[in-house]
């Protein structure tokens, strides 16, 4: 579990977070979502410890790791595994290399421990074989599979995902949702995605935060947001006159 309390940033004068708290339970998907500029790609950073938050705590399961010292840090940095827009693999390495880089990074596993859980992670994401390809090889689909491969290679306790879906067509999007919410279940891990893709919202949104104006302007499921009579939510979600009608339907 993980929970933020309170949570201010700012950018000079660009106040951004004003006071965000929430709680990510384990085995769940839980959404960030909010227009453009909301703040959402922030809060992640400040989670995970690449912004360091003005105000507010980040507590993993009771470690605050606001008021933890680096030791400290990196013992929770080492249980979080981390999926960021573009996949962000290594060019210059091949799949095999990219998923092993956490488990070079953080273990002192032989190389044969090492291949074996490169192997099973990339069995997982469906992409056994594939070890000796570059990125520069792979479509758009695959290299989002290579980034949770990598991101699950160190049995992380918490995920977090940015933009999973940006680049792909809507049929690889709701695969690679799906994967993501099988691998949250299975190893009941703490999963927080930041989006604005309306299917992942529908389809994984099993809890939901809606940021605006730099608060948490709304709080629920996929099921709840459907009905919900808040107008900026109604405005974000069911901005389409496409949307709008398949909502009445609802
Ligand atoms: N490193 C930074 N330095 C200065 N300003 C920043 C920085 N990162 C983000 N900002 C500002 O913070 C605000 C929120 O940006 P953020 O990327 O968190 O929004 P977002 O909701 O993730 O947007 P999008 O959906 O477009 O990715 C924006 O005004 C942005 O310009």
């Amino acid at each position: 579990m993980i929970e933020i309390k309170d949570i201010h940033k700012s950018f000079d004068d660009n106040y951004v977070l004003k006071g965000i708290s929430a709680t990510f339970k384990d085995g769940m998907n839980n959404l960030i979502i909010g227009g453009s500029g909301s703040g959402k790609t922030t809060l992640l950073k400040c989670m995970v410890g690449l912004h360091a938050p003005d105000q507010g705590s980040v507590i993993y399961d009771g470690r605050d790791f606001t008021r933890l010292n680096t030791e400290e840090r990196i013992d929770i940095r080492k249980e979080i595994g981390m999926l960021f827009q573009n996949s962000a693999l290594f060019d210059s390495m091949t799949v095999e290399e990219n998923v092993m880089f956490p488990l070079n990074m953080f273990t002192t596993q032989s190389r044969e421990e090492k291949l074996e859980r490169v192997n099973f992670c990339l069995e997982r994401v469906d992409l056994s074989g594939k070890n000796k390809l570059y990125p520069a090889e792979l479509s758009g689909g695959m290299k989002k599979r290579v980034g949770i491969a990598r991101a699950i290679s160190m049995q992380p306790k918490y995920l977090f995902v940015d933009e999973p879906n940006s680049g792909l067509d809507p049929k690889t999007a709701i695969l690679i949702d799906e994967l993501i919410n099988e691998i949250t279940a299975e190893y009941n891990i703490t999963t927080v995605v930041v989006t604005h893709d309306m299917n992942s919202v529908m389809g994984i949104g099993e809890h939901i935060i809606f940021l605006f104006n730099g608060m948490k302007e709304w709080e629920g499921s996929n099921k709840e947001i459907a009905h919900t009579d808040n107008r900026e939510v109604n405005d974000f979600v069911f901005a389409s006159k496409f949307t709008q009608a398949a909502k009445e339907k609802l």
